[in-house]
């Protein structure tokens, strides 16, 4: 947790990495073809994003697979190339500088990886993987010098220095990843970017893993950004969090503050999975329906809309917020072009049921309904049925038309700004109040 390094010390106000508006686009287009469609191939893997990490500080950064976690990482090192937005570290900005330019930072910027095995050169001994890259960066008096430290390192990661005529395929998992730890560490970085360091490993040996990456980075005064996909991973390393979702930072807090008082329906959700020691401590469990959409297509305004437990209706919906949820769930399914007739029609046959389209219009409100319509007011009852007969009768772009005019909430017309919920804790959510 956070302890003072001794090099930072002299050190101004500003913090050791600041990230302003960076964005990491691919280009998917598979060339002159795409370009004629016009079909939008950029991946917006990572959009806009804000952070800060101060010297000896663990921000933890946490959201679904296919957020943008890994892409961020690297886009803060420089692995990849930033689409716009700024990196600075240590004052210096690192954007749009060229390998040799970055090669003075990478001794003190360095990355784990998830797949400790593939990070790691099968053909050099342990000793090798950690003597070459001082030799790069000219640490160590000479060859000698450079191989005690190496043994130095395996102890302090938990190995044996006799380790280090051994190759990586000779250890077990939890062993690799403490290789892996330890090359990070022969560079005597400031800062480390460990994407989900744990989460290839057994549960048994997670524990012990982030027991000494904790334990390192007080020792050290190491600045840690942590990425992991399980809030449950990050409690006990992080002081802060960042809750990533489609690209973009939607919630950061202190750590207690965000298991305590969670402001964003995102957080709530990735809160609600995590195992409590008391059951009776357990809120309802959130499910969250479905996957992370495309990021090649974001959800307008506030881009968690589609799947949003708590979506804030019209002001001019007459019914309870619980039953325009329903609703706006069924708009959803429409919206997302995943409803086939002719599977739908199997279905109905191997049920024995008819497959008129009568029957096919039923069949989606029933699967996608999760209440009666009758149960809603009723001009949104009617929206319902007359939607899903326009999809049974394979008028789709009729029935998304229903949907959207009869179910449409803020939350997919404004982009929600950031706020403070308070001091240090920010959400952007248009339910939180500054
Ligand atoms: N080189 C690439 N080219 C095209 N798309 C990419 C590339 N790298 C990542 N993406 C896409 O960017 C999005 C974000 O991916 P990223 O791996 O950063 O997410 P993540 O949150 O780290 O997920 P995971 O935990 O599964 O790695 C995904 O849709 C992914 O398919």
């Amino acid at each position: 947790m956070s302890l003072q390094t001794t090099r930072t010390d002299e050190r101004t106000d500003d913090p050791l990495l600041a990230v302003e508006g960076l964005k990491k686009h691919f280009d998917q287009s598979g060339g002159v073809l795409d370009r004629l469609v016009g079909d939008d191939t950029t991946v917006r893997a990572v959009d806009g994003v804000d952070l800060a990490v101060e010297a000896g500080e663990t921000l933890a950064v946490v959201g679904e697979s296919g957020c943008g976690k890994s892409t961020l990482g690297r886009t803060i090192l420089n692995l990849d190339d930033a689409t716009a937005g700024s990196v600075h570290y240590d004052g210096e900005e690192l954007t749009g500088l060229s390998a040799g330019e970055m090669r003075p930072h990478r001794r003190d910027l360095q990355m784990i990886f998830q797949d400790p095995l593939a990070a790691l050169n099968p053909r050099q001994t342990v000793g090798e993987i950690l003597t070459a890259p001082m030799e790069v960066h000219d640490i160590g008096t000479d060859a000698d010098d450079r191989t005690e430290r190496a043994r130095d390192l395996l102890e302090r990661v938990g190995l044996k220095p006799g380790h280090a005529t051994r190759y990586p395929h000779q250890f077990s998992g939890g062993q690799q990843q403490r290789v892996g730890i330890a090359r990070a560490l022969s560079l005597e970085p400031e800062l480390i970017i460990a994407d989900e360091p744990v989460s290839a490993l057994d549960v048994s040996v997670q524990a012990q893993i982030l027991n000494l990456l904790d334990e390192l980075q007080a020792d050290l005064g190491l600045s840690l950004v942590f990425i992991a996909h399980d809030l449950s991973v990050v409690r006990h390393v992080a002081d802060r969090v960042a809750v990533m979702y489609l690209g973009e930072i939607v919630e950061t807090a202190p750590v207690d503050e965000l298991f305590e008082n969670p402001a964003h329906p995102y957080t709530r959700s990735l809160l609600s999975a995590v195992p409590r020691i008391d059951p009776g401590d357990r809120d309802e469990r959130i499910i969250l329906e479905g996957t992370v959409p495309s990021p090649m297509d974001p959800p307008s305004g506030c881009r968690f809309h589609t799947r949003c437990p708590a979506v804030i209706p019209p002001e001019e919906w007459p019914g309870t917020e619980e039953a325009f949820r329903d609703a706006f769930s069924f708009r959803n399914h429409v919206l997302s072009a995943e409803l086939d007739r002719e599977a739908a029609k199997d279905r109905l046959r191997s049920e024995d049921r008819g497959t008129d389209e009568g029957s096919v219009a039923g069949y989606f409100v029933e699967q996608l309904l999760s209440r009666e319509p009758a149960d809603l007011p009723s001009a949104a009852a009617d929206a319902i049925r007359e939607a899903a007969d326009e999809l049974a009768a394979g008028n789709r772009d009729r029935a998304e038309t229903i949907v959207a005019e009869a179910f449409p909430s803020p939350c997919e017309r404004e982009v929600p700004q950031s706020r403070e919920a308070s001091p240090g804790h920010t959400a952007a959510c248009h339910r939180v109040e500054e």
